[in-house]
């Protein structure tokens, strides 16, 4: 994939759909404390790269996360220092305060599906939490429940963590402050969302710490976008069977359609995305964005 050549900024790493840099000093020195996030165009389903990218993705992701930060700014203070960023990824990208990460990907789901479902078809629970009897693909759970996962290394996948796991890795006091704020995170989402006709079906968020030990823990990474979370139209749930998503489902379609031509099981990668698949896709992220904050995009 093509990091960019960013003057004043050095790659560090790159995610599926993002970037990493580190800024770096008038003297060639990397700056020690800061960070630049750049969502990329770039669309993931199926666990394969699509292509083309969808225009404008990063930039309405990177604007939702910004103002989910805003939301939540009562709850939980975050990483965000400014968006005066290179004019290559204007709009797209946030310098952020570098933080020490938790080994923690902190999940909570607020309805049924994905691995929780799994976990709770095999076990009647999810991450150590006994749910009703009865629950289906698309259940609304009583409450959110925090489903804490390991930060796997690339291309391996992340593993239930039990609560003493999380417990072992961070303290009980922090393990208790992470699955708080996920849950509190997630519910916030929902109570926005249900308004604009969205679900937020569950959430990953990432929690560091300052590096100097000051202060406690702190939001970072991206919020309550449709890459981190699993955005659904309230007007289509209907438990009982997967929910349509609501951005990825025409790409899901179209792929899954004899139009496509692929077969998935073969294990080959997916054809290019027509044209009307990627417009159609980007003005989904557009209308959520639009929804949701009430701004015009
Ligand atoms: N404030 C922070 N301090 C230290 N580390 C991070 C950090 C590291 N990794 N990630 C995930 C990620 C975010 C974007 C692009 C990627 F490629 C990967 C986030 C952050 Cl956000």
């Amino acid at each position: 994939m093509s990091t960019l050549d960013l003057p004043g900024y050095s790659h560090v790493y790159s995610g599926k759909v993002r970037d990493l840099y580190a800024p770096v000093g008038a003297d060639g020195e990397v700056v020690p404390d800061q960070l630049l996030l750049v969502a990329s165009n770039r669309l993931s389903a199926y666990d394969w790269m699509m292509s083309p990218e969808i225009p404008d993705k990063g930039a309405v992701l990177t604007r939702l996360s910004l103002w989910w930060f805003d939301q939540l700014s009562d709850l939980v203070p975050n990483h965000v220092v400014s968006t005066d960023v290179p004019e290559a990824v204007a709009g797209r990208a946030v310098l952020v305060r570098k933080l020490d990460m938790l080994k923690v990907e902190a999940i909570a789901r607020a309805y049924l599906t994905g691995g929780g479902l799994e976990e709770y078809r095999e076990k009647g629970s999810v991450s150590g939490v006994v749910l009703p009897d009865g629950l289906v693909d698309g259940s609304k759970l009583p409450e959110p429940v925090f489903t804490p996962t390991t930060k796997a290394p690339v291309g391996e996948h992340d593993l239930p963590m039990s609560p003493a796991q999380v417990e072992a890795e961070l303290g009980a006091g922090v393990a208790a402050e992470v699955s708080r704020l996920t849950r509190a995170i997630l519910a916030r989402g929902n109570e926005i969302a249900a308004e604009r006709g969205i679900l937020i079906a569950d959430t990953k968020v990432e929690f560091g710490v300052s590096p100097d030990g000051t202060g406690g823990l702190v939001l970072a990474d991206e919020v309550l976008t449709p890459d981190s979370s699993r955005f659904w139209p309230a007007e289509l749930w209907e438990p009982g069977h997967p929910q349509p998503s609501y951005d990825k489902q025409f790409v899901r379609d179209w792929l899954t359609s004899s139009e496509s031509g692929w077969d998935r099981k073969a294990g080959g990668p997916p054809p290019e995305l027509p044209a009307h698949v990627v417009e159609q896709t980007r003005a989904k992220y557009v209308e959520a964005y639009e929804r949701l904050t009430g701004e015009t995009f």
